[in-house]
């Protein structure tokens, strides 16, 4: 489905937890982690938090090894090779980081289903020690939208993929998210696309408070059992409706 564009957030959306809770809990940094959380903007804290791992002599291959070890449901994992498979474009969304999302899908062998990952940038310095950056410059670009945390509007993300995808026809977007960073973009869907939000998360209240504000099908999902069953529906109607139309349009 050459013309199906799939967003997907990736905290509590493709993994069931939060990438950077888990990378605080499990490396024993949750006393510093809030102990600091008052003072540092998220990204710095982030940023603080690999500073001390790096201290600790941990290496980013280390904090790879922790990450491979965050649970993905078997079923999601299915849905984004059937959907990739079936041709749909698969894309990323998140305010996580480069390093944490890519670490998890390749360890899961799904890291090739994605064309693109918008989320904050890492890198790696001459020291070995993992930064991590916001993916909006908070000083020179700050994206002004209120509904969004200063590091990153989703919404601006979206209104931007939705400009250069549309250079080659129409695209149809499918956005699946649990946040309160996920209502922005969700806001920027049209008729045609479609929102699945994860039921009694963030973004479902959100869109139960605010039905009239958004313009996309809504579709709600609990586990990785709906979010399959779901996704593989809507893929599978638009194909159908797709199909009847090149049908149409040649007997015509
Ligand atoms: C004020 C403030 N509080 C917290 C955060 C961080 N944050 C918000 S949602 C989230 C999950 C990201 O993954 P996904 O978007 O994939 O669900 C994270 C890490 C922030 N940037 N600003
Ligand atoms: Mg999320």
């Amino acid at each position: 489905m050459a013309g199906i564009v799939i967003l997907f957030d990736f905290d509590r959306t493709i993994i069931n937890d939060d990438s950077d809770r888990w990378v605080v809990v499990e490396m024993g940094l949750t006393h510093l982690f809030n102990q600091l959380r008052p003072t540092l903007p998220w990204n710095s804290l982030m940023d603080r938090m690999m500073e001390e791992l790096h201290s600790q002599g941990i290496t980013v291959e280390g904090i790879a090894e922790c990450l491979k070890r965050v649970p993905l449901h078997p079923q999601i994992i299915a849905a984004i090779k059937s959907a990739h498979a079936l041709g749909c474009d698969l894309r990323i969304i998140s305010d996580a980081n480069q390093f944490f999302i890519e670490a998890i899908l390749k360890h899961h062998g799904l890291l090739g289903c994605f064309s693109e990952i918008d989320t904050n940038p890492t890198f790696v310095d001459g020291k070995g020690r993992l930064r991590i950056s916001p993916y909006h410059d908070l000083a020179s670009s700050p994206h002004g939208c209120n509904l969004c945390p200063p590091n990153m509007c989703k919404g601006l993300v979206i209104e931007r993929t939705r400009t250069s995808i549309s250079e080659n026809g129409k695209k149809i977007m499918i956005y699946l998210g649990d946040g309160g960073g996920d209502f922005c973009p969700s806001l920027k869907l049209e008729k045609a696309d479609h929102v699945m939000p994860r039921k009694n998360f963030p973004l479902w209240e959100r869109i139960r408070n605010n039905p009239m504000l958004i313009k996309a099908g809504v579709h709600e999902w609990s586990d990785g059992e709906e979010l399959e069953r779901i996704l593989l529906q809507l893929i599978d109607s638009m194909s159908i409706e797709d199909n009847f139309k090149t049908f149409t349009s040649t007997v015509s």
